[in-house]
Order: C-alpha cells, then sequence, then structure tokens
C-alpha cells in the first residue's frame, strides 16, 4: 500500500519524506486555504514547492470547476506545472465526462468526494487513475467508511478495473491499518495518524530494558578493567 501525506503544509510535507516512506501528496482547496495559499498564481507555485520537495510520486491537484470545458481547461493548465501532478476532479457529472477526456489525453486523474460504490464504479470507467472514497466523513455520517473500502476492492477485483483505491478522510492510524485490511492500494492521511503507526507502550518499556541492560554491562565490563 502506498502512503500519501493529506495536507499543503510544506514542513509536514518534508517530515514525511524525510522519514523515507513518502509516496505522494493530496490536497484539496480547504487545506490550500489553511496554509493561507490564496490566487491562481500563488496556487500554482505552492505545487510546484511540492512537487519539487517530493522528488517522486504523485501530487493531486484539485480543479474548482463544475462545468466540462472549464474543468478541462483548468486540468491542463494543472497538469502543466509538473509532471507529478495529478488532477483531482469532482464526482459530478460533469467530473465524470471531464475524467473520461483527461484519461483520452494522457492526463492522471484523481476522482474525489467519492462516497458509495456506485460512484467509484464510474470513476473507474471513465479511466480515473485513482478514485477517493471519503471515509472519515462516512463513519461520521453513522455509515462504515472501511466496509466501502473492502466492497470497492471487491468490485474492482471482479471487474479487473484498472483505478487504484486511495482512501481518504483519515482520522487515525487504526483507519491506516483497517484500509490496508480492507485493501486500499494507497492511504491519504495527515502527518499525525502516520506517525501515531510507530507508538507502542511495549516498544518503548522494551527499548528502556534493553537500553538500561547494555548500559550495565559496559558498566561492569569497564569495571573487570
Ligand atoms: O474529511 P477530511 O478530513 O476533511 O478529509 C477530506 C479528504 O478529501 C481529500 O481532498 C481527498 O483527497 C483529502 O485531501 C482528504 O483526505
Amino acid at each position: 500500500m502506498k502512503f500519501f501525506i493529506d495536507t499543503a503544509n510544506l514542513a509536514q510535507i518534508k517530515e514525511a519524506h524525510d522519514l523515507g516512506i513518502l509516496d505522494g501528496v493530496t490536497t484539496n482547496p480547504s487545506l490550500m486555504a489553511k496554509e493561507g495559499v490564496k490566487g491562481e498564481e500563488a496556487v500554482m507555485k505552492h505545487y510546484l514547492t511540492i512537487c519539487e520537495l517530493v522528488d517522486d510520486g504523485d501530487i493531486s491537484a484539485e480543479v474548482l470547476s463544475t462545468t466540462v470545458d472549464e474543468i478541462i481547461e483548468e486540468g491542463k493548465k494543472l497538469a502543466a506545472i509538473h509532471p507529478q501532478i495529478v488532477v483531482k476532479v469532482p464526482m459530478i457529472k460533469d467530473g465524470v465526462k471531464a475524467l473520461k477526456w483527461f484519461s483520452d489525453n494522457g492526463i492522471k486523474t484523481n476522482c474525489t468526494l467519492v462516497f458509495s460504490a456506485g460512484q467509484a464504479i464510474l470513476a473507474a470507467k471513465a479511466g480515473a487513475n485513482y478514485v477517493s472514497p471519503f471515509i472519515g466523513r462516512i463513519d461520521d455520517s453513522n455509515w462504515d467508511g472501511v466496509e466501502l473500502i473492502k466492497q470497492i476492492s471487491q468490485i474492482y477485483k471482479i471487474q479487473g478495473y484498472k483505478t487504484e483505491i486511495l482512501a481518504a478522510s483519515i482520522r487515525s492510524p487504526l483507519h491506516i491499518v483497517k484500509c490496508a485490511e480492507a485493501g486500499a492500494d494507497v492511504v491519504t492521511s495527515p502527518l499525525e495518524p502516520i506517525l501515531g503507526l510507530l507508538k507502542h507502550p511495549l516498544t518503548d518499556i522494551g527499548l528502556a530494558k534493553f537500553l538500561e541492560d547494555a548500559k550495565k554491562m559496559r558498566a561492569e565490563l569497564a569495571g573487570v578493567k
């Protein structure tokens, strides 16, 4: 399973990249706004900086348009920023038409705002490279986000669809583990749940004991001399 970081914060992207486990980045208009990136030129520049920071891997950049012609025009501009850019398109009727156009014209896409298996089938039929089910938001509405990942994974296997399942709206380390178990190809998560995977109290206790024993042994050896 690939790991993407879900942020537009450059320091956090660098931290995940330096950990050596980063395969890509996803952003959305809310995340760009959170970093204070405003205006077309500033947004384009920020995407370029992210691409240069993550020397390899897909960087999702979301369109703001909602009609097919405008989505295509905006997507072409985004794709021209850098070869790593993947155009993120919403799951709406015009979005599906645009996904097909991008697929026919060699531009990579990520179909976003997916909340059902039916939507995931349409995204795959239209040739999306990634489909993004929002598992945290599904959980928030009293459904089971991880179950949706399982269902899409099963359907894609049966039907031989090549679209990769990108589990989005991740809220915890357990979400990441459950998505891996459910067959997600990629998980996009904020930095905190990724770092949360490192933690286990028994690791800390075990390491403290090993270090203490090694210190004792070194002291004994020094005493023998
Ligand atoms: O529910 P949240 O935490 O706002 O997450 C929304 C998700 O939408 C996305 O735009 C999908 O890629 C991600 O950036 C994010 O994982």
